[in-house]
């Protein structure tokens, strides 16, 4: 069954350092006064991990990377295996970001194998998918995400708990995003696509992400279909991250 309290995921891209804990323990300062009422992440750089896994401790803050290698252990040098990384404390992992798909030629197939890796590894995948502005122009977005979806969604998902995040490759850092009607139409074709590649009875959390910020959060989270909301630039800084937080 399909969790019902949204999720707000924060990726930290290539940004942070060890000042940022600081950030971290603002954000459990802010937890403790009064409950959230989203389910928050965080994803810091790799090499992080571990020590924001420290710092967050017993608060309500789970701990995430921004990609793996598929394969469990070998030699890969340079690359991070999903066992390493949930030895170093992540229980989650974005996989199939747009920075990855074009910036680094990470295929649908690529993905879908690190989607395994990350099962066989026990941390929760968060797959994204997205169109960009020329295939938005060309009337194409629906076709490309629906086979976004199916091609990235090994069937090793099937009864398993994930989730997506729909992230048109125009709204990622441009401060532009689409309307919450045109959200809430590819959401419901990307939960079409997931029940025609895993069967109806399959159900994840599908996130919003591109250019999310304190003021627009309200509106797209309250847009039929999102569940919460994978957030880049404005998850840096804490005011602007719990901001979002409490538009849940
Ligand atoms: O993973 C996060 C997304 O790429 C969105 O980034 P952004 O909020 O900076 O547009």
């Amino acid at each position: 069954m399909k969790q019902s309290v949204k999720l707000i995921a924060g990726n930290w891209k290539m940004n942070g350092s060890a000042a940022s804990l600081a950030e971290i323990e603002a954000m459990k300062a802010d937890a403790a006064m009064s409950p959230w009422q989203a389910e928050v992440v965080v994803f810091p750089p790799a090499p992080l991990i571990d020590r924001v896994s420290r710092a967050v401790g017993t608060a309500p803050i789970g701990v995430g990377a921004q990609d793996c290698r598929a394969e469990a252990s070998g030699a890969f040098t340079g690359c991070v295996s999903a066992e390493i990384l949930h030895d170093a404390g992540a229980r989650w992992v974005i996989l199939g970001h747009s920075e990855r798909r074009h910036g680094l030629r990470e295929t649908d197939a690529v993905v879908a194998a690190k989607v395994e890796g990350a099962l066989r590894a026990g941390l929760h995948p968060i797959v994204c998918v997205g169109e960009t502005l020329e295939q938005r122009d060309a009337g194409q977005a629906e076709a490309v995400v629906a086979a976004q979806v199916t091609a990235s969604l090994p069937e090793a998902l099937s009864g398993r708990d994930f989730t997506l995040a729909y992230e048109p490759v125009w709204a990622i850092g441009s401060g532009r995003t689409p309307t919450t009607e045109e959200i809430a139409r590819m959401h419901a074709v990307i939960a079409d696509a997931v029940a025609a590649r895993l069967g109806e009875a399959a159900v994840a959390r599908i996130l919003y992400g591109g250019s999310v910020n304190p003021t627009n959060a309200p509106d797209i989270l309250a847009t039929p279909g999102v569940d919460g909301a994978l957030v880049g630039g404005a998850s840096l800084k804490a005011e602007d991250f719990l901001a979002i937080i409490r538009a849940v």
